[in-house]
Formats: C-alpha cells, sequence, structure tokens
C-alpha cells in the first residue's frame, strides 16, 4: 500500500525531520535526487548527459531552489543548464550554485524550444496556489507541444497540492520527482495524470506523524487481503447475498448487480427484486436462487428508479441490522442516519444530491465531499469517478482504489461494482474494504481489456484476475 499526504502533513514531517541534531540537508538530498532523476533519463534518451540543453523553469520558493541546486549538478556534469526565473528573484543560494558550476540565467525562453533536451518545471510546490500565470502556462503548453521532457519538481506546477484538482492552468509532467513522502495530488485525479511517472525521494521523514495518510491500495494489497475460499468453505463461508435491484423501467441494473457478485465470488446470489428481471436472470445465471432466505448482506437500490416502496424498504434493511450497499435511486431514500455497517456508493452526481451541494463542487474535491457523505450519513461512502475514495464516518483517513482505465466510466459499470461490493460484505469484509477493494477489481479488470468493454462482460474477466492475485499470495 502506497502512502500519500496533505501539505501540513508534508511541512510537520518537514518540521520534525530540521529537528535532528545534526540538522540535515533536505534541499541538497531532494536536488541531489532529482539531478540523479534527470540524468537517468538524459542517459535513456540521448546516451549521456553531457552537452544536453537543459531549461529550469523557476519560481521565488523553495521549489525552483530544489530545481536550481539540481541544475548546478547537472552543469557540473556537462549539461549546458539555462534557468529562466518566472516568478521574480529566484533562490538567492540556488541561483549562486547554478551560476558558480557555469549555469545560466535568462530573461527569456530560448526561441527553439524542440532543441532542448529536457525542462525542469521548479516553480511551484508545496507552497503554490493552484493555477498558473498565464506566460508561465503558455510556455509550459509550448514546451509540452514541442515534445519536451518535462520534468515536475516535487508536483507539477499549478496543480491543488491537496484535492488534486487543476483548477486551472497546470504543467502536465513526463516525471515527477517528490519529496520525502507522495502528495495527495499524486493519487488524485485529474492531478494525478498530470504527474506522469512519480518517483519518491527518500529524506528520512517520519510517516508515523501523520496517522490520516491518504492509504492508495495496489494489487499486492488485494492478493493479502481478498477473502479467497479456503478448501473447506461453503457456500456460507465465501457469502449469500440479498439483491433487490431493478425495476421494470430498468432491468438490467439487476442483471449487472448480479453479474458482480456472481464473478466476484459470492457462495450465492438470492435475487429478491421484480419478476421482470428475476425471470430474464435466470435465464442468463441458473444458479441464481429467487426464493427469500439465509443472507448475509444485501444490496438494494440500482435500477430502482422512483420505487415508491423504497423508504420502506430500506427502513426494513436497516432493521434486519446486515450489512448492506445501498447503491444509485436508493440513496434517496436514506434514513436520517444510516447504520454504519451500510456501504453508500454515489457517483459524484449522486452524492452532490445528498449534500445538496452542486456536483462540480463535489469534483473538484471529491475527497472532503466523501468525508462529508460520511460523516453527515454515519455509514462508509465509497465515491466513484476518476479516482474511487472510500470514506468511513468519523474517520480522517481515507482508501483509494487502484485506479483504472477511463473506459470503466460507462452506464452499468457502477451496478456491477455494487454487486461486487455487497458480494466481499457477505464474505466478511469491513465496508472500508469491500468497497475499495471491489472498486479496484473492477479497475484491475478493466486494465486487461485494450478498450471499451461492456460492464457485463469486464465482470466474466474478474474470475481471471481473481486467480492471478491468488496465484501471487503464494
Ligand atoms: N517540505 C520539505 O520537506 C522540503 C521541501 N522542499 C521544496 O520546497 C518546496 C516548497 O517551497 P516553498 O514553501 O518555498 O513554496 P513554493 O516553492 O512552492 O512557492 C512559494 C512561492 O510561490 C508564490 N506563489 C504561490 N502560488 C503562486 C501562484 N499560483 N502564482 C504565482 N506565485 C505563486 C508564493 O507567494 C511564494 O513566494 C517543496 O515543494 C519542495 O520542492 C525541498 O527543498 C526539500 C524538503
Ligand atoms: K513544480
Amino acid at each position: 500500500m502506497k502512502l500519500a499526504y496533505r501539505v501540513d502533513q508534508v511541512r510537520a514531517m518537514e518540521e520534525a525531520a530540521l529537528a535532528a541534531d545534526p540538522v540535515p540537508e533536505l534541499m541538497q538530498s531532494a536536488a541531489a535526487a532529482l539531478a540523479a532523476a534527470v540524468s537517468d533519463l538524459l542517459r535513456r534518451r540521448r546516451g549521456s548527459v553531457y552537452g544536453a540543453r537543459v531549461l529550469i523553469m523557476v519560481g521565488r520558493g523553495n521549489n525552483g531552489g530544489d530545481a536550481l541546486y539540481a541544475g548546478a549538478r547537472l552543469a557540473d556534469r556537462g549539461a549546458a543548464v539555462t534557468a529562466l526565473a518566472l516568478l521574480g528573484e529566484p533562490h538567492p543560494a540556488g541561483l549562486a550554485a547554478l551560476l558558480a558550476a557555469g549555469g545560466r540565467l535568462v530573461d527569456a525562453a530560448p526561441e527553439e524550444l524542440a532543441a532542448l533536451d529536457v525542462a525542469l518545471d521548479g516553480v511551484l510546490g508545496i507552497g503554490g496556489r493552484p493555477g498558473l500565470p498565464d506566460d508561465v502556462a503558455q510556455l509550459a503548453a509550448a514546451l509540452d507541444g514541442a515534445g519536451v521532457p518535462l520534468v515536475a519538481v516535487d508536483l507539477p506546477s499549478g496543480v491543488d497540492a491537496d484535492t488534486g484538482a487543476v483548477p486551472a492552468s497546470a504543467v502536465r509532467a513526463d516525471l515527477t520527482v517528490t519529496f520525502g513522502v507522495a502528495k495527495a495530488c499524486q493519487v488524485i485525479e485529474p492531478a494525478r495524470s498530470r504527474c506522469g511517472e512519480l518517483r519518491v525521494v527518500d529524506l528520512g521523514f517520519d510517516p508515523a506523524l501523520a496517522t490520516d495518510a491518504l492509504r492508495c491500495l495496489e494489487p499486492s494489497d488485494l492478493a493479502t487481503g481478498w477473502p479467497f475460499p479456503g478448501r473447506s468453505s461453503d457456500k456460507y463461508a465465501r457469502g449469500v447475498v440479498g439483491i433487490d435491484t431493478g425495476s421494470p423501467d430498468y432491468p438490467g441494473a439487476a442483471l449487472l448487480g448480479t453479474y458482480g457478485a456472481v464473478h466476484a465470488g459470492a457462495g450465492m446470489v438470492r435475487f429478491l427484486g421484480p419478476d421482470e428481471a428475476g425471470d430474464r436472470l435466470l435465464s442468463l445465471l441458473p444458479n441464481v436462487v429467487r426464493a427469500d432466505g439465509r443472507v448475509q448482506a444485501r444490496l438494494v437500490g440500482s435500477g430502482w428508479g422512483d420505487r415508491p416502496d423504497g423508504a420502506e424498504v430500506l427502513a426494513r434493511v436497516a432493521d434486519e441490522g446486515l450489512p448492506a450497499v445501498v447503491d444509485a435511486d436508493g440513496l434517496r431514500f436514506l434514513p436520517e442516519r444510516c447504520p454504519s455497517h451500510w456501504l453508500l456508493t454515489p457517483h459524484a452526481g449522486e452524492l452532490a444530491r445528498l449534500l445538496d451541494r452542486p456536483r462540480a463542487e463535489v469534483e473538484a474535491d471529491p475527497l472532503a465531499a466523501a468525508h462529508e457523505g460520511a460523516d453527515r450519513t454515519g455509514a462508509t461512502v465509497l465515491l466513484k469517478g476518476a479516482t474511487q475514495v472510500v470514506v468511513e464516518p468519523g474517520n480522517a483517513s481515507a482508501t483509494i482504489a487502484v485506479p483504472g482505465p477511463a473506459w470503466t466510466a460507462q452506464a452499468g459499470s457502477g451496478d456491477v461494482l455494487a454487486g461486487v461490493c455487497a458480494a466481499l460484505l457477505a464474505a466478511g469484509l469491513s465496508t472500508s474494504d469491500a468497497g475499495a477493494y471491489g472498486a479496484s477489481l473492477q479497475a484491475l479488470a478493466a486494465a486487461e481489456f485494450p478498450g471499451p468493454v461492456p460492464p457485463q462482460q469486464l465482470a466474466t474477466r474478474f474470475p481471471t484476475v481473481l486467480g492471478r492475485l491468488e496465484a501471487a499470495r503464494r
């Protein structure tokens, strides 16, 4: 599992590190690692650092300082390094080091950008406000357009370091060399995609200083935590799911959720939704049982439309006390306070309705919106979208699912995912793990396909992915 942090947490770790005796040379360590990463890139692209043309875009803070010191190291290795100060006076000691090593300070970008071998973005780091001044944005875009590899220092300038938003212009990097620990913007879209490849440089920070880091799942976490059945597991050990989804207008939701649960390994699915959907479902999946009986988790809400008895169904599910996934239309009938063993699976629009805010606000800061949703409802929230985040009520941390290709954003994906999550709840996982593992499985399955694939077909790839994860465990 990777961990990612907010700026205030990074600053606290930095402060603690600087209290050590002797005081560590954090900026020098950062610059050395940055210069090494840029040297690697240059060697890969042109064979050597010697003679390479390097442009450094420099702001007026320590981010620019890192870039200037790294530039000095590159100049020492024979690179032709040019620094362009973009926001006023650059870091004085860093500039002095660059000039002493033979680098130059210029007041305009070179005419022939395409002749550059690499550009470093040392404009803004964790002290930056989102967005870039117009001239900086234009230069960054021109470098991108000219095909010059861009290395972001700590983070791509212009992104919102804590939310992952890109509210205005921001640098699009090929490589981001980040210092101490990963930052939230490196794991939350759309900023995540602006980072390119990510390298985290160890500066000896103590991550234990921040207890509520963002937990970013990796496939190895699924291999360890997925409830794979044991040799003697029966269907109840694997988990029986009761599904009441779909409606005459939306029968597909019932089929898709059931597909999800069955292919994610549920021991049994009892389909308790409308007959129209149930009849069709049986012809596709004869293993599904239509009779009510013992279940270990419920899935409700997908494809309900304006179901007239929605609130009563949810009240019954709450009284029964079983873990449950409440998806899609079910979210319109939530009680004042949900049981803590419920998992709500809204997309941004549904969460916006729940919180009575514009959708754009949820999309601008999905993490904060998911926290608010969980705290207000009392249930765990899996907020679906480009970054899938799971948040428990009263817990300042959050889990981010393994990211997947954008092709998963299509009608029916959420129905399948809700079925997977319900299967995981029935198998005994916590609401948080069920949400995060479910979303991760879907992402991993989507990554198996070169392009778009209907959600029900994607579900049929779950067994392959799970088989591989189980094998990796041994
Ligand atoms: N935190 C740490 O432990 C370490 C930090 N280091 C570097 O220090 C950086 C943080 O440095 P600073 O705190 O000096 O902050 P920055 O270098 O990110 O920039 C702050 C400066 O930019 C200006 N500014 C902010 N947003 C702007 C915008 N949108 N348009 C125009 N000007 C803007 C501010 O007024 C301020 O003068 C990190 O990102 C990293 O690169 C490293 O040297 C190593 C250790
Ligand atoms: K930067």
